[in-house]
């Protein structure tokens, strides 16, 4: 998904805001008393112009200095109280908010995992990453700071806007009306501002897409040059994130520029409004001093309010983000009455399957187009086709990365998706072509199939099989911290890892990807020599892209259009029919080449 997707229809800041009540409920009674503190403090601060009122009408007018000490002392203790308050408030708060951050990041990192394998094709990884870490960064500090200050400013000014009434309701009213203008410019503020607050995130996200994307490539492009071009594009990137920021900035500007201006106009009005009045005896000097001390304490929270506002607008965008994630349809799940298979056997069919991506077009045929397939307990069935025919889809659909939109799959007579999906991801395993490792240990990268997290007979015997006993001359042994995707070790030495990793999950049915295509062919009929033995046991179903690796099976079964076309043993095949003599050929051409280069 890019900035282009279609961002959720835009609420107001509230509702929006709402989308994260149910992570904040629970601390919303911890972040009430937070914000009575703030409020208590901002009370405090209110006060403090009274008793100066009363001290300049007192004792100052009727000329008593030794009563200011007392008047000195109370401001004093009022200055304290106003720091305990805001000492509470953040004690109250800080922790709330990284709480909910926290919860708000396991949910979504939780829900990442449920997602079907089609979300993630469709949405960019730098989006996601955004979100996560950027959106929810800001809306803890939306909750620990923006949202109790933007609540309590508000609150300050109106209480405070009632005090200035009690002063004098002519000098309160001039005040009301000559600030009233700042409700019709928030409004145009918001309006302007969502859309390039929402626009800023988006792109952020498409930036953090692009780095992923060019560390992750990063030998490709310095293999082909293309560091200048990837440069160029970042840059251009980079530079409409900047504008987007600049109107931004004007926008927050401008807002800021009238929430000084305003008030400030109003301050002059009173003024002269406030002298006439002293002069008419309507207003006493004492009581102008303490009108002007609580405008004063008001400038503050007027003017804050055009950042506390950018801030709630950037906050609830972020919230809308977060949901869009939270809210995408899991149609990958478990059945809500799941059957169980206590000791599967391995016998893995495709009932009639038809399978069609997303994307495909109406007048497409299905990808898969009712392809019917029985692999029998024990049984190594190969799966051959010219590029593009589906193989890879078809391995797919076993364990539910996809799911079948008709037809079935079915695992000992049980359809796939009458299992919970942790079970059936016990009984079938998967290695592809693109072997992917995390940045874990070796042991860690072998067991994490396994359920088990220390095993090292099991790690042993399943890295003998894979071939993979170069791990012992890696620095650390066992131990070695393999680099992020296993990029410190070879195409084929991650191959093999990722081959130990299925053989070490034990499954009852095995689905290899072509999972052998780095190696070597030496290497591969090792591979092969000890896969026999495992597996006599176990089910598999291996695509292959050698005719080595098809000798290796027991039947090949042919795909062809999106169905299963024919199957046999090879040497069946190879008699009758003229469709696998030519995938044959072409897939001994390819070795041919292969070893040329080698
Ligand atoms: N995630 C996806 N979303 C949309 N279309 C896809 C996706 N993955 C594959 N396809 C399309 O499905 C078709 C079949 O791809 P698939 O990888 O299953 O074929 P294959 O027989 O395994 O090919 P090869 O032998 O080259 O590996 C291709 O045309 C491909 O473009």
């Amino acid at each position: 998904m890019s900035s282009s997707a279609e961002p959720a229809k835009r609420n107001g800041i509230l509702s929006s805001l709402a989308l994260t009540l149910p992570y904040v409920r629970p601390w919303l009674p911890r972040m009430f008393v937070g914000a009575l503190s703030a409020l208590g403090a901002t009370i405090v601060a209110l006060v403090i112009p009274m008793v100066m009122r009363v001290l300049v009408d007192g004792p100052l007018a009727e000329g008593n200095p030794e009563q200011v000490l007392p008047f000195g002392l109370l401001i004093l203790g009022l200055g304290i109280a106003e720091a305990v308050c805001i000492l509470l408030r953040r004690f109250m708060v800080t922790g709330p908010s990284t709480m909910i951050e926290a919860t708000m990041r396991n949910s979504l990192y939780a829900k990442l995992q449920r997602l079907q394998v089609s979300f993630h094709d469709r949405w960019q990884s730098g989006q996601l990453l955004s979100r996560a870490v950027q959106d929810l960064g800001r809306l803890r500090r939306f909750l620990a700071f923006g949202a109790i200050m933007f609540t309590v400013n508000m609150l300050t000014i109106v209480i405070g806007m009632g005090v200035l009434f009690y002063w004098s309701w002519l000098l309160g009213l001039a005040f009301l009306v000559i600030n009233a203008p700042i409700l019709i410019i928030t409004y145009r503020f918001e309006r302007q501002y969502w859309g390039a607050a929402r626009l800023s995130q988006d792109q952020t996200g498409d930036l953090a897409t692009t780095v992923e994307q060019s560390v992750h490539g990063i030998r490709v492009l310095k293999a082909f040059g293309r560091g200048p071009h990837a440069l160029a594009g970042f840059t251009t990137q980079a530079s409409d994130l900047q504008e987007t920021e600049i109107r931004k900035a004007k926008f927050d500007a401008t807002l800021s520029a009238w929430l000084t201006f305003i008030p400030l106009t109003s301050y002059a009005v009173c003024l002269f409004l406030g002298v006439w009045l002293v002069q008419q005896e309507v207003l006493t000097v004492g009581q102008l001093v303490a009108f002007f001390a609580t405008a004063v304490v008001l400038t503050f929270p007027i003017e804050s309010l055009g950042f506390l506002y950018a801030f709630s607008i950037e906050a609830a965008s972020a919230s809308v983000r977060f949901r869009e994630v939270m809210d995408a349809d899991e149609t990958i799940h478990d059945p809500e009455e799941a059957t169980t298979i206590a000791r599967p056997e391995g016998r893995l069919e495709f009932r009639d399957v038809h399978f069609r991506y997303d994307d495909a077009g109406p007048q497409e045929r299905d990808l898969v187009d009712g392809a019917s397939l029985v692999i029998v307990p024990g049984e190594t069935m190969a799966l051959i086709g010219v590029t593009g025919s589906g193989k890879t889809t078809l391995t797919a659909l076993p364990s539910r990365l996809y799911d079948v939109t008709q037809g079935q799959v079915l695992l000992d007579g049980v359809d796939v998706r009458d299992l919970t999906l942790k079970e059936l991801r016990t009984h079938i395993a998967m290695a592809f072509e693109d072997a992917t490792l995390f940045s874990r240990s070796v042991t860690d990268n072998v067991l994490l199939g396994s359920g088990s997290d220390d095993n090292p007979e099991l790690v042993e015997k399943s890295l003998q099989i894979a071939q993979a006993s170069f791990v012992h001359d890696l620095p650390e042994g066992l131990e070695t911290q393999i680099g992020e995707e296993g990029m410190s070790l070879s195409g084929g030495q991650r191959q093999r890892l990722a081959l130990a990793r299925a053989v070490a999950a034990e499954p009852a049915v095995l689905v290899l990807d072509d999972p052998l295509s780095a190696l070597d062919v030496e290497t591969e009929a090792q591979v092969e020599d000890a896969l026999r033995t495992v597996l006599a046991s176990t089910t598999a179903l291996i695509v292959a892209h050698r005719p080595s690796t098809v000798q290796l099976a027991d039947r090949v079964a042919l795909m062809r259009e999106g169905r299963i076309d024919d199957v046999g043993t090879h040497s069946e095949l190879l008699a009758r029919n003229a469709h696998y003599r030519y995938v044959i050929s072409s897939l001994e051409e390819e070795t041919r080449k292969r070893k040329g280069y080698q």
